[in-house]
Parts: structure tokens; C-alpha cells; sequence
């Protein structure tokens, strides 16, 4: 597994190690050792898979509020994405600076996205299937959502008019938004 820092602490690009042979590949998708390597414990809890049938489908900035906010391990199984995380840590000096990575299910990246960011993502393919690991079960009480297109923000993303849910269409900006996420 190859591990890759980012420019923020707990974000990473994880690449396992595959080996090919006559018949296709092998990968281990996740070990526990190698996070606990890294000085992560988060026990992951659920399992979630999200097929978007189009390109330009995009889905977030989501999170959950604290005491419910989760950890994501997020790759994608077929097609690719642009995937996006935000610091909404308060008092975190690189708070409101976002990233971005692409993940396919060529490169069989892997991003773990810790507590404390706002994440989404935008397909670059038709059906693109992402699975993703969270440590943390869902719960709608605490789901928030930040405006995809924040313009205090200022994601690239791949398309200026993309295909969202209804629930996407209308979540406030960083700026307004509830975001106590430790
Ligand atoms: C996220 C989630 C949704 N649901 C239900 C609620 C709703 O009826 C339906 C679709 O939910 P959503 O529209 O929120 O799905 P989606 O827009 O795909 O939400 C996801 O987006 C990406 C970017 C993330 O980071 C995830 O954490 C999650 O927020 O699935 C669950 O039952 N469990 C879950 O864990």
C-alpha cells in the first residue's frame, strides 16, 4: 500500500498494491494494520455504494454535525471521479481551503477523508459506482450539506451545471452553515 500525505493532516491517498497475473488482479482494498500503522484507529461501521448514471452527477458537500460527524474511506469501483474534500474544522488554519483528487477504478485510489471536512464528489464517466467506508452510521438529524458552488470556496469542479439532488440544490454556504463537526 502506498500512502500518500496531503497538504492537510489525516487526508490521504492510499494506492494498494496489485498484483496482476494471467488470470486478472489481486488487491487487498483494506487492511486495519495499515492504519494503525499510520496512528489511525477508526473502526469503520458501514458500508456505502452509490451509482450516478451519468457524467457531471454531483454529490455533495455533505457531513455530519458532531457527535455524528464520520470518517469516509471513499473509492470507486468503476468510472472515475473528481473528488473534493473542505476543512470545516473551527480555528483550523486551513480552515475553508479545499482539495481535490481524482479516483478511478484505474488508479484504485482510495481518499480518507477524516472528521471535520465537508466532502462531495462529480462524475467524470457514466455509471460511476463508489464504495466508501464511514465510522459513523448515518443519521439524517445530523446531515449538512455546504453549496457545491461557494463561490468563497472556488472548486473547479469538471462542469459548471452538473446534475444534483433536490436536497443539494439549496444547502447554504460555507459561511452561513452549521458546522460543528468536533
Ligand atoms: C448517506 C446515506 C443515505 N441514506 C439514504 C438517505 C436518502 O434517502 C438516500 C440518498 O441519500 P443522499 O442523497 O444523502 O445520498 P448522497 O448524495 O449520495 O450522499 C452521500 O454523498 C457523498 C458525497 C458523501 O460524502 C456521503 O457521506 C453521503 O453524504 O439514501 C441512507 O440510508 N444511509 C446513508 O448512509
Amino acid at each position: 500500500m502506498n500512502i500518500k500525505r496531503t497538504r492537510f493532516a489525516g487526508v490521504y491517498v492510499l494506492e494498494p498494491a496489485v498484483f496482476g497475473d494471467a488470470r486478472g488482479y489481486f488487491m487487498e482494498s483494506y487492511n486495519q494494520r495499515v492504519f494503525h500503522e499510520l496512528g489511525i484507529h477508526t473502526a469503520f461501521i458501514q458500508d456505502n455504494q452509490s451509482l450516478s448514471r451519468e457524467t457531471g452527477v454531483l454529490r455533495g458537500l455533505h457531513y455530519q454535525l458532531h457527535p455524528k460527524a464520520q470518517t469516509k474511506l471513499i473509492r470507486v469501483l468503476s468510472g472515475v471521479i473528481y473528488d473534493a474534500v473542505v476543512d470545516i474544522r473551527h480555528g483550523s488554519p486551513t480552515f475553508g481551503q479545499w482539495e481535490a483528487f481524482i479516483l478511478s477504478e484505474d488508479n484504485r485510489r482510495q481518499l480518507l477523508v477524516p472528521q471535520g471536512f465537508a466532502h462531495g464528489f462529480c462524475t467524470l464517466v457514466p455509471d460511476t459506482l463508489v464504495f466508501y467506508k464511514v465510522d459513523e452510521y448515518y443519521s439524517p438529524e445530523h446531515d449538512r450539506g455546504i453549496a457545491w458552488d461557494d463561490p468563497a470556496l472556488g472548486i473547479p469542479w469538471p462542469t459548471s451545471n452538473p446534475i444534483l439532488s433536490e436536497k443539494d440544490k439549496h444547502h447554504p454556504v460555507l459561511a452561513e452553515a452549521e458546522i460543528h463537526v468536533e
